[in-house]
């Protein structure tokens, strides 16, 4: 433990928590952070193909499951959250991409205030190590790598070429100057191996960084408006720790609102109902929860697949491959190349992703998913402005009890008819010439289903998160009742405490979230520092 009383404590060392810790005790703060899971130091972690075996384990993920939703048949839905340091990084499907300069933006207009794409880019660039090379869109050099996929497969350069036939654009770098369009994907890899953000930014940090594993934060202490510190418990036994400056709450858009919430600081209606004393009635806590739902095209190829790369001797060879090369079907994450498109005119920026990959999975009768026995392919159809809005609420003062999640993922019926268009376009682009004559079958909705009522009734049966929850403390200005923090990641109404995840993202962006998260991460953690320095000065003064 700390011999001295850290300047800063961090709650979380996942995705954005790992970047904020680290960049503070870059600048000479003594940063102590906290995280509720072990160290990512674990092969199950490290091999990207892997990545099935551990989410929905306990030992790696926080296993929450949401509450029946009515508007996909009442199905209670995993939500799966890492638990380990890395967080989220530690356990995705590392498909590194940032979203839309649009979506940024759009943040700016509803009231983010230095939060549009061109205040963002900097930190976007410092992040990463792009294998592409550096332009005025992309870094390298920095803690993040990311790296080409170096699973290959024939088929799926042809799905880019039936995207462009298809007729819309080839994107040279969706990261870059064009995020619309057909590219490969690119991943949070170095060397074929997962690149998480406590790779990247933990594993060489300052001194001045200390982090306390498998201790899980129970309450922020909070005095006279003012942050005091934390109560942990680690190994059953509970204490608490202060800090000199406050606390970074970065614990992700399930847990970060949790913690809050059984800290007293949320709807205090809410809080009565579990008899916490309330600190603070902030009743945009647990808000506007947001989540990309998405279902999924799949068809059988008479082209070689990771599917068949997965049986018997093709197996071992694999695995030969990952130990010798570091490539192969080992190496893969969740998707080989992707497209982000508009189903229909009039929009201002793509509301479709598109994700390839040459492999496609069965769902079993007790809802597990296991690779199809056949050579297959599946494309990801993704929703990424959903209009339906859900909540964390608690389920008790017991912070040992998971939150309550209710959402309707497809609680908006254009929504629901954005993913049809969607699909019927995923379909459009299986039977152009580049790819049309490897496919075989069209699995999953089958052909039968043509009518965009009959899609419909499949994409409300066949929908699912796509593990991306944000907004449950957004940012925003005070005027915003809303509003969480404020764009300094101030949380409203208490001093010494900023919260930096995906839990502030006003909207989603287009795009998976992890890369993101990173950059409120590494931004957020210029703000803090601007915060204690000027605090610094004036208790000096
Ligand atoms: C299965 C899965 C697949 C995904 N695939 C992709 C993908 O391919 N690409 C992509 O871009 N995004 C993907 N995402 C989303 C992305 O990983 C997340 O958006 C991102 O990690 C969120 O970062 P965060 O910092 O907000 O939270 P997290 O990374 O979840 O970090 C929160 C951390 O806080 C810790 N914590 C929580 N409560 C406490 C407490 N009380 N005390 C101490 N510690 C606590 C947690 O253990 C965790 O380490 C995926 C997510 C999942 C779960």
């Amino acid at each position: 433990m700390m011999a001295q009383q850290p300047d800063i404590i961090v709650i979380g060392g996942g995705s954005a928590g790992a970047a904020c810790a680290s960049r503070l005790a870059d600048a000479g703060q003594k940063v102590l952070l906290v995280e509720a899971g072990k160290s990512d130091k674990d092969l199950r972690s490290r091999i990207p193909a892997l990545m099935a075996n551990i989410v929905q384990t306990p030992d790696f993920d926080w296993c929450f499951q949401a509450e029946p939703d009515p508007s996909v048949g009442g199905r209670p839905d995993v939500w799966p959250a890492g638990k380990r340091l890395g967080g989220g990084s530690a356990i995705n499907g590392m498909m590194f991409i940032r979203g839309h300069k649009w979506d940024y933006d759009h943040w700016a207009k509803l009231g983010a205030t230095g939060w549009d794409y061109e205040s963002c880019l900097p930190y976007f660039r410092r992040m990463e190590d792009n294998e592409r090379g550096a332009d005025h869109w992309r870094g390298t050099g920095g803690p993040i790598a990311v790296s080409e996929i170096r699973s290959k497969y024939q088929i799926t350069e042809e799905w880019v070429k039936a995207v462009e036939e298809a007729g819309f654009p080839r994107s040279q770098d969706l990261n870059g100057e064009k995020a619309e369009g057909v590219d490969f994907i690119q991943l949070s890899q170095r060397s074929g191996l997962r690149w998480s953000a406590a790779r990247g930014y933990l594993e060489k940090a300052s001194p001045n960084l200390e982090i306390l594993l498998e201790t899980q934060v129970e309450r922020i202490e909070v005095e006279n408006g003012r942050v005091t510190g934390v109560s942990v418990r680690q190994n059953g036994e509970a204490r608490t720790i202060t800090s000199r400056y406050g606390v970074v709450l970065s614990a992700g858009a399930l847990n970060t609102p949790r913690l809050l919430m059984l800290s007293g600081i949320g709807p205090a209606e809410e809080l009565k109902k579990h008899g916490i004393s309330t600190v603070l009635d902030l009743p945009g806590v647990g808000e506007n929860l947001q989540e990309h739902p998405a279902t999924h095209l799949v068809n059988s190829v008479n082209s070689r697949t990771l599917n068949d790369d997965a049986k018997g001797l093709a197996g071992i060879k694999q695995v030969m491959k990952m130990a010798l090369k570091r490539s192969g079907a080992l190496t893969t994450g969740i998707g080989h190349a992707q497209a982000f498109i508009r189903s229909r005119e009039g929009l201002e920026a793509p509301n479709i992703q598109l994700a390839f990959s040459a492999f496609a999975f069965d769902i079993t009768d007790k809802g597990n998913l296991a690779l199809r026995s056949e050579s297959s392919v599946s494309t990801l159809v993704g929703l990424m402005r959903p209009s339906s809005r859900g909540r964390v609420t608690l389920r008790s003062g017991n912070p040992e009890t998971a939150p309550k999640i209710s959402h309707m993922l497809l609680g908006n019926e254009d929504d629901v008819m954005q993913l049809v268009e969607g699909l019927q376009i995923a379909r459009k682009i299986m039977g152009q010439p580049a790819i049309s004559g490897d496919v075989t079958a069209e699995v999953r909705p089958n052909e039968e289903l043509e009518s965009r009522e009959a899609l419909s009734h499949y994409v409300r049966a066949a929908t699912i998160p796509m593990y991306h929850p944000v907004g449950t403390a957004k940012m925003g200005a005070k005027s915003d009742p809303m509003a969480v923090v404020d764009a300094d990641l101030k949380l409203h109404g208490i001093e010494g405490l900023w919260v930096a995840d995906a839990s502030v993202m006003p909207t989603l962006p287009a795009g998976n979230t992890n890369a993101t998260a990173i950059m409120i991460g590494d931004k957020g953690s210029d703000h803090v520092l601007k915060a204690i320095t000027e605090k610094a000065s004036a208790m000096a003064a």
